[in-house]
């Protein structure tokens, strides 16, 4: 929670652990309420013990959402009022983002913002409806994100074969200069690409994916009736040895263009598909592939034992290393 894709630097250290216990907290009552499914049942889950829990976190969290708000708000008003001439929109620090980015991107406004400049003009877009969408987008895109970044470089430090050709390609595109990794890079770390989707392959962080039935559906030789909700398991397909051979082993080249070729657009849905897909999916794959690129500019990752078994992650509403991935980080004298 550096600085959220809300703009807003949330300062506070004691806030920010009680929030992210918080989330971990919600993550094992969603998981519980899962596998019991008497706990589904909304009064009997209201009246248990971690219906309580659930609404004392909830308590919590939106303190913090409404803090998140509030401090930007007053920030977003001091700013208009400085810049009575122009549009405060445009005047917010950065839209969000550090003088010292690297991101070459135009500066935008950040999310929060976009929101709260809306909500002047639409009274309907409430507080309440601003937090829901802020809780939605730190909780749909941190533990996600974060959790690939960790899977990528656990990965890549098992394999220091396929480290050495992402670090290769990026001697290539980069040389020695100093400068930072920009979105015009990404045409040519093709192999680093690769490595970040068989990682998302092998690590799908949001294995379980839930969708209801509004009508009846002919899924082969079976009806799913009307109504029925099903449950996706993307992890799965990522797995199946049809589509990816030996799909327990990290072969970033099977996404090599011509190694793709004839495979399912729906064979690889790491952030779903369709009209409820990962809305962050292109922020989330620049983000990936700008601070990767970075990372394995300057540092070499590896482990203690590359022939231990892989680490088998938990499942709590998405994926996370238990205790998590231990890794040994070394600088690189120069890229070789
Ligand atoms: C590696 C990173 C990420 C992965 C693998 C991922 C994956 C997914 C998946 C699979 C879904 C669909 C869930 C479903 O259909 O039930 C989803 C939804 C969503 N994601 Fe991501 N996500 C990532 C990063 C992000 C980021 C960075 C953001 C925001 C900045 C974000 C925001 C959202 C939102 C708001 C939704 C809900 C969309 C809706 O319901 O219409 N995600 N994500």
């Amino acid at each position: 929670l550096k600085e959220t894709s809300m703009g807003q630097k949330s300062g506070n250290n004691e806030i920010k652990e009680k929030y992210l216990g918080i989330i971990e907290g919600f993550s094992a009552i969603v998981m519980e309420r899962f596998l019991k499914p008497w706990l589904r049942i909304k009064w009997i889950f209201n009246l248990s013990r971690l219906g309580q829990l659930s609404r004392s976190y909830a308590a919590v969290a939106d303190a913090f959402y409404y803090q998140v708000i509030k401090e930007r708000r007053e920030l977003f008003q001091q700013e208009k009022e400085k810049n009575a001439n122009q549009s405060a929109f445009e005047k917010l620090p950065n839209g969000g983002l550090d003088q010292d980015d690297p991101i070459d991107a135009p500066r935008r406004p950040a999310f929060l913002d976009t929101l709260l400049k809306t909500a002047e003009e639409n009274p309907e877009l409430t507080d309440q409806v601003i937090k829901d969408e802020v809780s939605l987008f730190m909780l749909a895109g941190h533990d996600t994100t974060a959790f690939t970044f960790a899977a990528f470089l656990y990965l890549i430090a098992k394999h220091p074969e396929h480290q050495q050709l992402v670090v290769d390609e990026l001697h290539q595109v980069f040389g020695d200069s100093n400068r930072p990794c920009t979105s015009n890079d990404f045409a040519q770390l093709k192999y680093l690409d690769c490595c970040i989707k068989e990682t998302l392959r092998m690590y799908t962080n949001t294995p379980l994916m839930l969708r209801s039935i509004p009508e009846d559906l002919q899924a082969g030789d079976f009806t799913l009736p009307k109504g029925v909700t099903v449950l996706l398991n993307v992890h799965a397909a990522h797995h199946n040895p049809d589509i990816y051979p030996d799909p327990e082993s990290f072969k970033p080249e099977r996404f090599l263009p011509e190694n793709s070729i004839g495979r399912h657009p729906y064979a690889f849905v790491p952030f779903s598909a369709g009209p409820r897909n990962c809305i962050g999916q292109k922020f989330a794959m620049y983000e990936l592939r700008v601070v990767l690129a970075n990372l394995l500019r300057w540092f070499r990752f590896s482990v203690s034992d590359p022939s231990a078994p892989l680490e088998t992650p938990t499942l709590l509403i998405v994926l996370k290393f238990k205790n998590g991935a231990r890794l040994i980080v070394s600088r690189r004298s120069n890229i070789s």
